[in-house]
């Protein structure tokens, strides 16, 4: 059919077949490459098997659409129990990380944080023990670009290939297939999966060598997080001179500071109220790397360092897993002292 992805994959149930129609040409999507265009946007079609370890907030939603795509995915997560949702729509299982990379031609990572990433990639039973030549991993959490150099080490020394690639957006954005992805490493391999980042994701930008995706996601993150402290401040400076914040929120909505997130998240903020699509505890990891980027090249990032102690804060308060829109709690505190 001209004009849509055709995916190779396991047998598909009836509903799922319904549910590729969403699958996108990649030709359509936006590729912003240091490759030629031609090689970058071709986004040849994956053939194979593909393994997606860590099942949360994030992996979960991703895997799911490589699944109603109709690929053959394979899945792993340290709490097997949060597996459950997508082996009962067809995902598979294996017990251990290197079980999954060992079965899967691709494997993707979307771990919490540099330790965790580090440890499945390379621990017991981590990836690279399932890894060698012919295979690629993928790793998709935000970590730092020295966690990422590591990883990228004991992957090529089993002879497979590395990509880094965190995501920008958040868990509905991962629901969507609208996640724009970072990345960086082997170019070959960035191009053998573009159509699964194509999947998962409305935009790809390749960024040359392993650690520019990492660097890319931590800056975009500490603007994130200084963002929303500033939006904080500004709702609690609101109703302490008797406006309605609800009102600030809509201001903000139509002026040349409007984010998407401020119309997201501003109304339940104002309630009080912070379901979880980004974990603070995150926010907090991000900004802290981000701070650790920053002292790498002597650059202050002033800002970036007062909303990290903020985020600090919030955690002390427990509320390191709700969104990270309760930092705004800590601001309250501040107040009441
Ligand atoms: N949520 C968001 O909006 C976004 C998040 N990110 C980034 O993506 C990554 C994942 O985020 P998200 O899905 O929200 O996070 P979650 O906290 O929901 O999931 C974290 C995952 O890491 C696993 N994990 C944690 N510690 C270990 C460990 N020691 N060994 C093995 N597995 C471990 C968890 O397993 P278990 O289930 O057993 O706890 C879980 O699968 C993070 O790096 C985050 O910064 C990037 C963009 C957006
Ligand atoms: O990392 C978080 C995001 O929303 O992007």
């Amino acid at each position: 059919m001209a004009g849509t992805t055709i995916c190779h994959r396991a047998p598909l149930s009836l509903s799922l077949l319904r549910r590729r129609s969403f699958v996108r040409h990649p030709s359509l999507l936006p590729v912003y490459s240091q490759l030629s265009t031609d090689t970058a946007s071709k986004g040849k079609e994956f053939e194979g098997r593909v393994g997606f370890l860590g099942i949360r907030i994030m992996g979960c939603p991703m895997a799911l659409n490589l699944i109603k795509a109709g690929y053959d995915v394979t899945i792993w997560n340290r709490t097997k129990s949060k597996c459950d949702n997508l082996i009962n729509l067809g995902a598979k299982y294996e017990p251990t990380p290197a079980q999954v990379a060992s079965s899967c031609d691709v494997t993707f990572a979307m771990l919490a944080d540099p330790a965790s990433a580090a440890a499945v990639a390379t621990g017991e039973n981590g990836a690279v023990q399932g890894l060698g030549s012919g295979k690629g991993y993928v790793d998709v959490s935000t970590v730092d670009g020295a966690t990422s150099k590591l990883i990228c080490e004991s992957v090529q020394k089993t002879g497979a290939s590395f990509l880094e690639a965190p995501v920008s957006g958040s868990k509905k954005p991962a629901e969507d297939g609208q996640l724009i992805f970072l990345t960086a490493g082997d170019v070959a391999l960035y191009e053998r999966v573009a159509s699964l980042l194509d999947i998962m994701g409305k935009s790809r930008f390749y960024l040359g060598d392993v650690g520019n995706g990492a660097a890319m996601k931590l800056v975009v993150n500490m603007i994130m997080g200084s963002m929303m402290a500033s939006f904080s401040e500004g709702l609690l400076l609101a109703e302490k001179v008797g406006l309605d914040p609800n009102v600030l929120v809509e201001v903000v909505s139509q002026g040349a500071i409007s984010a998407p997130m401020y119309s997201l998240k501003g109304p339940a903020m104002v309630k009080a109220t912070y379901p979880t699509a980004f974990p603070l505890k995150h926010q907090q990891k991000d900004l802290r790397l981000a701070l650790g980027l920053a002292e790498s090249v002597s650059q202050p990032i002033p800002i970036a360092a007062a909303a990290n102690e903020l985020y600090k804060v919030a955690k002390s308060q427990g509320l390191s897993d709700q969104d990270f829109s309760a930092v705004i709690e800590a601001l309250k505190a501040k107040l009441q002292n």
